[in-house]
C-alpha cells in the first residue's frame, strides 16, 4: 500500500475542537448558545446511526440539542407545522429533517418549508442557487467535509481535474459545485456514464458518492490520486457474523496507487457530522449578526 489515509476521524475532531472554541466565543458575546434541531420521522436504520452521534456531539461542542421523533405515519401537514414551530423558535438556530422521509411526505416541499437561514443540512432551494451562483448560502455537510479535506491534503485545488461520481442533490451536485468554484476542473460521471473507468482515470481528485459497495477499482485510479470515499454501504460478508462497512470504492486497491485516500469507517462520515455543528455555528454567527466561523465556512 503506498496512500496516506486521511483520518477523517482525527480531522473531525480538530474541526469540532474549532467548533466549541467559537461557540464558546459567540455565548460570550451574545449570552446564548446555538441550538440545532434534528427530526426524525419513521425509523430508517441509516439515519438512527447518524442521529446517535450527531447528538452527543452537539452537547460536546456546547450548543443545545433538540431532538423531535415523529411515527412513520405522521401527517405531512403535522411535520409543516412542527418545521414553522421551529422556524419561530428563537432558541434554533439550526433544522436538521432526516432523509429519507417516508413515502407519503412530499420531501422537496418538505425541505422547502424550513427556513432557509436554519437549513443546516444547505437543501433549500434558495441555498441550492445560493452555492451555484457564488452567493454566501448554507453548504450541504458532506461536500463542505470533503472540500475541507482536499483542502487540507492538497493546499490548492486550481487546476486540478476532479472526477464527481454520482448526480445526488445531497452530494454529487453539490460537490461538483463547491470543486469547480475553488478551480478545478469537474466532471460529474455517474451509474450511467460511458467509460467510467477511463472517466475517473484522468482524475486527480476522485470523489465517489454511487451507492455501489466497493465499484471504483484501483486500476480506475490515476497514480498519485486524491481518492474521497463518501460512500457508507453495510454488506454481509459471505461467512462472517456480523455486517461490515465498506465504501464505495474498493480500498486496497484503491490504496495501491492513489496518493491518499480516505477510510471507511473514519474518513467523510465524522466530517459530515462536524460540519453540520459548523453549519449550526455559521447559521447563529449569521442571525446574531456575528462575524462569520472562522475556517468553517467553504
Ligand atoms: N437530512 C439529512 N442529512 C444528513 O446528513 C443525513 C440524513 N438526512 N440521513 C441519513 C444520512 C446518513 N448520514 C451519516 C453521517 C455520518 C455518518 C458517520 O459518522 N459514519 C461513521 C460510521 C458510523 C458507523 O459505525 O456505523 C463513519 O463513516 O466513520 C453516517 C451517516 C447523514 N445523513
Ligand atoms: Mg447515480
Amino acid at each position: 500500500m503506498s496512500a496516506t489515509i486521511i483520518d477523517g476521524k482525527a480531522f473531525a475532531a480538530v474541526v469540532r475542537a474549532q467548533v466549541a472554541t467559537q461557540v464558546a466565543a459567540a455565548k460570550a458575546a451574545t449570552g446564548q448558545v446555538p441550538g440545532l434541531a434534528v427530526v426524525l420521522v419513521g425509523e430508517d436504520p441509516a439515519s438512527q446511526v447518524y442521529v446517535r452521534n450527531k447528538n452527543r456531539q452537539t452537547v460536546e461542542v456546547g450548543m443545545n440539542s433538540f431532538e423531535h421523533k415523529l411515527a412513520a405515519e405522521t401527517a405531512e401537514a403535522d411535520l409543516l407545522a412542527l418545521i414553522a414551530q421551529l422556524n419561530a423558535d428563537p432558541a434554533v438556530d439550526g433544522i436538521l429533517v432526516q432523509l429519507p422521509l417516508p413515502a407519503h411526505m412530499n420531501a422537496e416541499a418538505v425541505i422547502n418549508a424550513i427556513d432557509s437561514a436554519k437549513d443546516v443540512d444547505g437543501f433549500h432551494i434558495d441555498n441550492v442557487g445560493k452555492l451555484v451562483t457564488g452567493q454566501k448560502a448554507m453548504v450541504p455537510c458532506t461536500p463542505l467535509g470533503c472540500l475541507m479535506l482536499l483542502r487540507d491534503t492538497l493546499g490548492t485545488l486550481e487546476g486540478r481535474d476532479a472526477v464527481v461520481i454520482g448526480r445526488s442533490n445531497i452530494v454529487g451536485k453539490p460537490m461538483a459545485n463547491l470543486l469547480l468554484r475553488d478551480g478545478c476542473t469537474v466532471t460529474v460521471a455517474h451509474s450511467r456514464t460511458a467509460n467510467l473507468p477511463d472517466v475517473v482515470r484522468r482524475a486527480d481528485i476522485v470523489v465517489a458518492a454511487v451507492g455501489r459497495p466497493e465499484m471504483v477499482k484501483g486500476d480506475w485510479i490515476k497514480p498519485g490520486a486524491v481518492v474521497i470515499d463518501v460512500g457508507i454501504n453495510r454488506v454481509q460478508p459471505a461467512g462472517a457474523e456480523k455486517a461490515k462497512l465498506v465504501g464505495d470504492c474498493d480500498f486496497d486497491s484503491c490504496a495501491a496507487v492513489a496518493g491518499a485516500i480516505t477510510p471507511v469507517p473514519g474518513g467523510v462520515g465524522p466530517m459530515t457530522i462536524a460540519c453540520l455543528l459548523a453549519n449550526t455555528l455559521t447559521a447563529f454567527c449569521r442571525r446574531h449578526a456575528l462575524p462569520e466561523p472562522e475556517g468553517l465556512t467553504a
